[in-house]
C-alpha cells in the first residue's frame, strides 16, 4: 500500500516518512491553537501547557501528587482555573451545588470511561461509570435497598467474625514493627469477600497480598487515570474484550478473575445449599433479587455488582482507616482522648466485645476524629468531573460553555481556612464538636469525601461501619506508635490518594 503510495507521488521512502511527520505535526499544532483559544475558556487563568493539551492531566496523574498540585494551582490562580483544553478546576464550596446537586442535569464526564469490566466476554457499564442519565438510575435503584443503612445493619455479624480475626493477628504481633498500611488493605480485602459472597480469601491469614491483586488493583487506578483522558482508546484496551481474553489466559492469577472465580463458586455454593437464613450479605440480596426478576438482575449483572461492590470498597476504605490511623498517632494527643472516651464507655458497661456499629455512633471523639481524617485526606485526590450541561453555565460570573468538563476535589475545598480556621491545615478532631450546630452545617458543605449529589458514594454507610467499628476496637485494645525510619508516610494519587510506608508498633494494653 506504502508502496504504491510512493510510486503515485513519485516520492522516496525517507521522504514519504517526513511528509507523514510534517503532516501530523501541522495537524496536532492546528488543533493546540484551536485548544488555546477556545471561546470563554482561553481568558481563564490555569498552567500555560493545559491550555493545549491534556497530556497536561496525564503529567500531573503519572507525577502522582494531582491532590497536592490542585491546591497550588488554585492558591496561585484562584477559584476559577483552566486544567485542559476543554477541563476546568472550581476551588470554591459555593459552586458544589451547581454542579453536584441537580440531579443528573450535569453528567458525570468521561473520566472513569477505563473502569468498566468485562464479565462473561461482554464489557460492561456499572453503576460507577455509567453516563446515562436513565441507565445508572435503573443501576442504583436495584440495588439501592441493599446499601441503605437499615440493610448494612444486617451485615454486622459479618464484621464481628472478621474484626477479631484482625485483633487477633494484631496480638501475634504486638510489640513489632509491622507495614500497618498493608495490614488494613489485607484486612480490607478479606472483609470485603465476606460482606459480597461470605468467603475471606485469605489476605490476613497468609499476611500477604495474594496473587498480587491488591498491587494490580492499584495498576488499574493509574490506567483508569490516564485512559480517562483519552477515553476513546479504553475500546481498544481493557474495553476491548477479544484482548482481555487474551490477557486472562496469559494471566490467568489476575485480581479479577479471582474475585470473579471466588463468587462464581459463592453463588455455586449457595444454590447448592440454598440457605434460609438471612444471611446478610451481597450475593444473597442479588440472587433473592433475580428470583424475583431476572430481567433487571442476571448473572452477569450480579457479577457486576459484586465486582464493583470490590473496586468500590477495598481501596477506599483502607485508605481512610491509613488516615484516621496515621492523625491519630501523629497527634498523640487526640489518641489518648479517643482512648479516654473508649474507657469512660467500656466502664459504664455501654460497649459490647466487639464495638457495634450503634455504640461507635454514641462516641462523638471517635465520630470527629474518622470525620476529620477524612477532611485532611480525602480518599479521591482529583476532581469528580462532571459536564457542562447545554446552554453553558454562569459560576461565579464566568460564563463556562456547554459541554465543558468541570469538577471540584475536596482535597480544595476542606481545607478552606475562611470555613474551616486558621488551623486547617492541622488535625484538630474537635473543630467538629466545640462548635454550634450553624458551624457544623457550614462545614459540611464544603466536605467532598463521599461526594455529593446523585452520584455520591452509595457505599458510605458500609464504610462508615468499617470505620467506626475498626477505628474503635483497635484503639480500644492497642497503644500505637509510629515506627518507620521514616518521619513521614509518602501519598501517591492515581484518582485515589493512596498512602505508603505506614508503619507502626503496636502494644496490647494490660
Ligand atoms: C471510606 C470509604 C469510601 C470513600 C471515601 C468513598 C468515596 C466515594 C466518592 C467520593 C464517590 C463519588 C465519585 C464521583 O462523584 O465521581 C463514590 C462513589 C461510589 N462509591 Fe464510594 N467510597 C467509599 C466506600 C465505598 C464502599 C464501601 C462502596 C461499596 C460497598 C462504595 C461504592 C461506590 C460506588 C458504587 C460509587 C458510584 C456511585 C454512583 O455513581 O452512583 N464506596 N465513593
Amino acid at each position: 500500500m506504502l508502496s504504491t503510495v510512493q510510486e503515485i507521488i513519485g516520492l522516496r521512502a525517507a521522504q514519504l516518512y517526513i511528509v507523514i511527520f510534517v503532516f501530523i505535526t501541522v495537524c496536532y499544532s492546528v488543533s493546540c491553537l484551536f485548544s488555546y483559544f477556545r471561546p470563554h475558556l482561553r481568558q481563564l487563568p490555569g498552567p500555560f501547557l493545559a491550555r493545549f493539551t491534556r497530556l497536561y492531566k496525564v503529567y500531573i496523574s503519572l507525577k502522582g501528587d494531582s491532590h497536592i498540585e490542585y491546591q497550588k494551582l488554585h492558591d496561585k490562580y484562584g477559584p476559577i482555573i483552566r486544567t485542559g483544553p476543554n477541563a476546568v478546576s472550581i476551588g470554591d464550596a459555593a459552586m458544589i451545588p451547581e454542579v453536584y446537586l441537580q440531579g443528573s442535569l450535569y453528567q458525570k464526564s468521561s473520566y472513569i470511561t477505563g473502569f468498566t469490566f468485562t464479565i462473561d466476554g461482554q464489557s460492561m457499564e456499572n453503576i460507577f461509570t455509567s453516563r446515562d442519565a436513565a441507565q445508572h438510575k435503573i443501576m442504583r435503584s436495584s440495588v439501592a435497598a441493599k446499601y441503605s443503612l437499615s440493610s448494612m445493619l444486617q451485615l454486622e455479624p459479618l464484621f464481628d467474625k472478621c474484626i477479631p480475626l484482625f485483633v487477633a493477628h494484631m496480638d501475634k504481633r504486638a510489640g513489632t514493627a509491622i507495614d500497618f498500611g498493608e495490614w488494613l488493605s489485607w484486612f480490607s480485602f478479606d472483609l470485603t469477600g465476606l460482606l459480597s459472597f461470605q468467603e475471606m480469601f485469605g489476605f490476613m491469614d497468609q499476611a500477604r497480598d495474594i496473587n498480587g491483586a491488591i498491587g494490580a488493583g492499584w495498576a488499574t487506578m493509574t490506567y483508569g487515570a490516564i485512559v480517562g483522558q483519552f477515553p476513546a482508546a479504553h475500546k481498544y484496551l481493557f474495553g476491548n474484550p477479544t484482548l482481555v481474553g487474551i490477557l486472562d489466559r496469559i494471566w490467568e492469577k489476575n485480581p479479577i478473575n479471582m474475585i470473579q472465580q471466588t463468587a462464581y463458586a459463592a453463588m455455586k455454593k449457595y444454590d447448592l445449599e440454598k440457605p434460609t437464613n438471612m444471611r446478610g450479605d451481597l450475593l444473597e440480596y442479588l440472587r433473592q433479587k433475580q428470583l424475583k426478576d431476572s430481567t433487571i438482575m442476571d448473572e452477569r449483572e450480579i457479577m457486576n455488582n459484586i465486582l464493583i461492590f470490590f473496586i468500590g470498597a477495598v481501596d477506599t476504605n483502607s485508605t481512610a482507616l491509613r488516615a484516621i490511623f496515621y492523625y491519630l498517632v501523629k497527634t498523640p494527643r487526640t489518641y489518648v482522648t479517643l482512648v479516654q472516651e473508649l474507657q469512660d464507655a467500656d466502664a459504664k458497661g455501654l460497649l459490647s466485645d466487639v464495638l457495634s456499629f450503634q455504640e461507635g455512633q454514641k462516641l462523638p471523639y471517635l465520630q470527629a476524629c474518622i470525620k476529620e481524617a477524612m477532611r485532611m485526606h480525602p480518599t479521591v485526590g482529583s476532581p469528580f468531573d462532571r459536564v457542562v450541561p447545554k446552554g453553558g453555565a454562569v459560576l461565579n460570573g464566568q460564563f463556562i460553555p456547554e459541554g465543558t468538563d468541570i469538577g471540584i476535589t475536596g482535597w480544595v475545598t476542606q481545607r478552606d481556612k475562611a470555613v474551616f480556621g486558621a488551623d486547617a491545615d492541622f488535625f484538630r478532631p474537635e473543630r467538629w464538636i466545640e462548635v454550634d450546630e450553624m458551624q457544623v452545617r457550614r462545614m459540611d458543605k464544603n466536605m467532598l469525601a463521599f461526594g455529593l449529589g446523585n452520584r455520591s458514594c452509595i457505599g458510605k454507610h458500609v464504610a462508615m461501619m468499617v470505620l467506626t467499628k475498626t477505628v474503635g476496637q483497635i484503639v480500644r485494645n492497642f497503644d500505637m506508635e509510629w515506627a518507620s525510619e521514616k518521619e513521614e508516610w509518602d501519598t501517591t494519587c492515581r484518582m485515589q490518594v493512596r498512602q505508603t510506608g505506614v508503619v507502626m508498633r503496636l502494644t496490647r494494653r494490660g
